[in-house]
């Protein structure tokens, strides 16, 4: 049976004599939380819960581990979850306790799924793990031509030519290439040394046997807490594929525990897996002359139950050391430092981050404040980490209704067909039914699978299009009946790389000033910018005159892109390389779009490029963007002679964005962004301009912590000198603005025109006041409607507002003119049931940056205020702020009445 529970005390562990000899054991508290009596090793099936009881009033019982897996009891800590599986069951003075077996696995926190290659790094040296986590992978050739082999062995495995597949995985990574200095003749030459033993390898299984194949795939396994990518799987057994050479009779012994690895994740789908085998590509019969030892690319080996337990055991290390938060020093495995790589890499952020490590430090540790500041943020970026792992515990702990309820799932699709690619790849067609809704976007990548993300047949996917016919891109075949969001970590990942690099890769001065030792400094051009906006015009000096940094503070409409383009019109004519970014997609289209306006004539269309793939980037924008296959030389050289680069705070992250260099980063929605995404921009460039609004929405964590509040803001308060307000608005007429103006901006917006503050909806053409139900015709309206009692849904409220929005249809407004903001994604649904399809009904996430001629909240609350609706107050400003010529607020007065905020919004809007 498996036993599953939270650690609820001291664990204690001693040795005792038994009939075998002398043996370990541990005894654990353990407040159960299921106990699976069909427990074969695996989870396949859901556990049954004991009760619904509170974690407090649970039984705790004693579960003893026995000898080695007294190693994982010694991790634990009160309050951590553990799983025994294959556990035995006796009484004991009336209490049933539990023991591990022969057969059992001790898994420590296994919600928390630990990487494969994770763990083979860890079995190297912990510190090494460590290490790769802060400062990433970088762009260099022997990891780029590694993936080349790779991705020419999946296409191998798929059935591809060699020399097709060669040719197409170097010109889809000439990017790279190029800016490795590499020639694709070269790259070719290496792949195919590489390819040559894969091939031959692969040809003779085809002669002797009929091998049945399946190419990379990504496998989770709840039961052990562990996921990754196996190669390729080969009749069950893993595969794994090593570009280095190894001349002994046996396999390493750190990649017989990365296939290790993925036996356990194959078993727990049911497979039985007893060999592995390790493909070393530079194995080859053609070296005979020069070396002596055993030639043979393709090592087996027996995969023994020692060594599959001992897996997990590692896996258990890294589980308890991450969940604490611990930084581990090396002395955890028997890391030998004289012969590693790593050696002065480790000793050097020992050294500055005043870490213990085997290796020894040297220099000298940060200031007292950074090194605060490193582990706050590291901790903040570890907890942001834990979230994305308790998003993948949701694959398989609710159920596929809950996981649809929860916008997490497309379900019950319909399989349509699949179609081949080129290269082997396939083409999956299935469909929905009108109407369902879920946060899956077209571009993004998902788990599809024939039924279970986890426990069935599934891939990974890119939604290549999203209408009732959904199209994907996959390596394999799948059946598609289920889509599910994929919980990534990359933006977790990228956080702590960004502040690893300002911390030990930063300037000091940048450094100075962001850790207030030092004022930002200010060579403000007397050069007139903005001609009829004063406080534009101050932004813009201020930010080409930074020496440091400068903040835009822009309230909606206030022309924040504009004195952007603006800004960097006036940068580039002053010859600086200027990088333009911003949190999403959007604005960093938006941004460019009105940055291509200034600068018409200005610089070349050509040194203007834009970073990011081909479903972010936006149509229009498409002539701008990088493309990344192609010929080396040219597309780099496209890359460095850009003058302005443009792409998001996360691309700016990646390996390729972090080889450029600028004189200024402009990020726009810096106020969305946490300190270490934010950093992921600045760090790329000399000085910074930060432009935003921390009245509106905050950064996007998951967690509770430091990450919520942003660098902008933070700076903005620390420097309130080196920030300028816009505080002409170009959008919403004098009614309208009023409460936000005074709510929010110490009264300080305003109009910027008076055509902007006399704004009404008979300005636009075919539109007649006069038409609207009387409650209607005041530019800022309040309907009160009862409502009924759904906590997350109004259905009167729902019904209420499509009369509203056909009133304004009536009055002669086109539907794309109006847009609908609810709080939940739940009223989102229920009102998307009720108006018309192309009436843009969203949460207020979804409208930030954007705007309307006509806007209608809806505040779903009935009788009483639970909670604030919108969350916190930022959000109720965006909603407010959206429209041009007409609001309407729909709810119950009584509710809103209970809030002060609410109840000044409500006296404003009944006025
Ligand atoms: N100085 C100016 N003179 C004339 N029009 C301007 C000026 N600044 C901005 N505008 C106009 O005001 C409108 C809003 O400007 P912009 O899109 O730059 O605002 P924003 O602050 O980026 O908006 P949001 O709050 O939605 O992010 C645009 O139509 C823009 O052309």
């Amino acid at each position: 049976m498996n036993v599953r529970g939270t650690v609820a005390g001291e664990v204690g562990v001693r040795t005792v004599s038994t009939s075998y000899g002398e043996s370990d054991l541990a005894e654990v508290p353990l407040r159960l939380e299921s106990v699976d009596e069909r427990g074969d090793g695996t989870a396949t099936g859901a556990t049954d819960r004991l009760d619904d009881s509170r974690d407090d009033e649970r039984d705790v019982t004693t579960v003893t581990l026995w000898n080695k897996w007294t190693e994982s009891a010694e991790l634990l800590e009160p309050g951590m979850e553990l799983l025994v599986t294959n556990a035995a069951a006796d009484e004991y003075r009336g209490e049933r306790r539990y023991k591990t077996t022969g057969d059992s696995y001790v898994v420590v926190e296994p919600s928390f799924l630990v990487n494969v290659t994770a763990i083979r790094n860890w079995v190297e040296c912990p510190r090494l793990y460590y290490l790769n986590k802060l400062s990433g992978v970088p762009l260099n050739y022997p990891v780029v031509k590694g993936t080349l082999v790779h991705e020419v062995f999946g296409d191998l495995l798929r059935g591809r030519d060699l020399e097709e597949s060669i040719e197409a995985r170097i010109e889809e990574r000439a990017l790279q290439l190029g800016l490795l200095g590499e020639t694709p003749e070269a790259a070719a030459e290496d792949v195919r040394e590489n390819a040559a033993a894969i091939e031959s390898w692969l040809e003779q299984g085809r002669l002797t046997e009929d091998d049945s194949w399946r190419s990379e795939q990504l496998l989770i396994s709840e039961t052990f807490g562990i996921r990754g990518r196996a190669d390729a799987v080969r009749r069950g057994a893993p595969v794994e594929l090593k570009t280095g050479k190894n001349l002994k009779k046996e396999p390493r012994f750190k990649d017989k525990v990365q296939a290790a690895c993925y036996a356990l994740l194959l078993e727990e789908r049911g497979g039985d897996v007893d060999t592995g085998t390790l493909l070393y590509t530079k194995n080859s019969a053609l070296d005979r002359n020069e070396e002596t030892g055993d030639l043979t690319p393709a090592k087996d080996f027996s995969m023994g139950n020692g060594l599959l337990k001992f897996v997990v055991r590692l896996r258990n290390e890294i589980a308890a050391m991450e969940m604490a938060g611990d930084v581990p020093t090396g002395y955890e495995g028997d890391a030998r430092c004289e012969y590693c790589f790593e050696q002065d890499t480790c000793m050097v952020v020992s050294g500055r981050l005043d870490q213990e490590s085997k290796a020894g430090q040297i220099g000298q540790a940060l200031p007292e404040e950074e090194l605060e500041y490193f582990e706050r943020f590291y901790r903040a970026i570890e907890e942001e980490r834990r979230e994305v792992h308790r998003e993948y515990a949701k694959l398989w702990e609710q159920d596929a209704r809950e996981r649809a309820d929860d916008d997490r799932a497309l379900i019950d699709l319909e399989f349509v067909e699949k179609r081949p690619l080129e290269g082997g790849r396939w083409e999956l067609h299935t469909r929905r039914e009108g109407g369902v809704t879920s946060k899956l976007r077209e571009g993004d990548l998902v788990l599809a699978s024939d039924g279970h993300p986890v426990r069935g047949n599934s891939e990974l996917a890119r939604i290549e299009r999203l209408d009732d016919e959904i199209v994907l891109t996959a390596d394999e075949p799948v059946e598609v009946t289920r889509l599910d969001v994929y919980p990534s970590e990359l933006t977790t990942d990228r956080l702590l790389v960004a502040l690893h690099d300002v911390l030990l890769k930063g300037d000091e001065r940048r450094k100075d000033v962001l850790f207030g030792r030092q004022d930002p400094a200010f060579d403000r051009p007397a050069e007139m910018f903005v001609e009829n906006n004063d406080a534009q015009d101050e932004a813009v000096r201020t930010a080409v005159g930074a020496r440091d940094l400068a903040l835009i503070h822009g309230p909606p409409g206030t022309g924040k892109t504009y004195t952007i383009a603006r800004t960097v019109r006036a940068m580039v004519e002053r010859g600086e390389r200027v990088l333009l970014s911003a949190f999403t997609n959007r604005a960093v289209d938006n941004a460019l779009e009105a940055v291509l306006e200034q600068l018409d004539g200005v610089v070349d269309a050509d040194r203007i490029v834009r970073v990011g793939s081909k479903s972010g980037v936006r149509e229009d924008m498409e002539p701008y963007r990088l493309e990344r296959a192609g010929d080396p030389a040219e597309r780099v050289a496209e890359l460095q002679n850009a003058q302005i680069v443009a792409a998001t705070t996360a691309t700016c992250g990646s390996r390729i964005m972090k080889e450029q260099s600028f004189d200024a980063a402009l990020v726009d929605e810096a106020a969305q962004l946490t300190e270490p995404g934010t950093f992921a921009a600045v760090n790329l460039a000399d000085r910074f301009v930060l432009v935003g609004d921390h009245e509106q929405l905050p950064p996007v964590v998951r967690a509770e912590n430091d990450l919520t509040e942003s660098l902008f803001e933070r700076l903005v308060e620390r420097y309130p000198d080196a920030g300028v307000m816009l505080d002409r608005q170009y959008r919403m007429n004098q009614r309208i603005q009023a409460f936000a103006s005074r709510e929010f901006y110490d009264g300080q917006l305003r109009p910027a025109t008076p055509d902007v503050a006399g704004r009404t909806l008979e300005d636009l053409e075919g539109v007649s006041r006069e038409v609207l139900p009387s409650d209607l015709r005041d530019s800022v309206a309040f309907v009160d409607v009862e409502g009924d009692d759904g906590r997350y849904t109004d259905d009167e409220e729902a019904a209420r507002i499509a009369e509203i929005v056909r009133a304004y249809e009536d009055a002669g407004l086109e539907r794309s003119e109006i847009g609908v903001i609810a709080p939940f994604r739940a009223q989102v649904s229920t009102i998307s049931n009720h108006v018309p399809t192309d009436v843009a009904v969203d949460t207020v996430d979804r409208f930030q940056g954007s705007s309307q001629e006509v806007i209608v909240v809806s505040f779903t609350a009935t009788g009483t205020l639970e909670g604030p609706i919108f969350e916190d107050y930022r959000r109720i400003n965006v909603a407010l702020t959206r429209p041009k010529r007409a609001l309407v607020l729909v709810g119950d007065p009584r509710a809103l009445e209970s809030d002060p905020v609410y109840a000044r919004m409500l006296e404003w809007a009944r006025r």
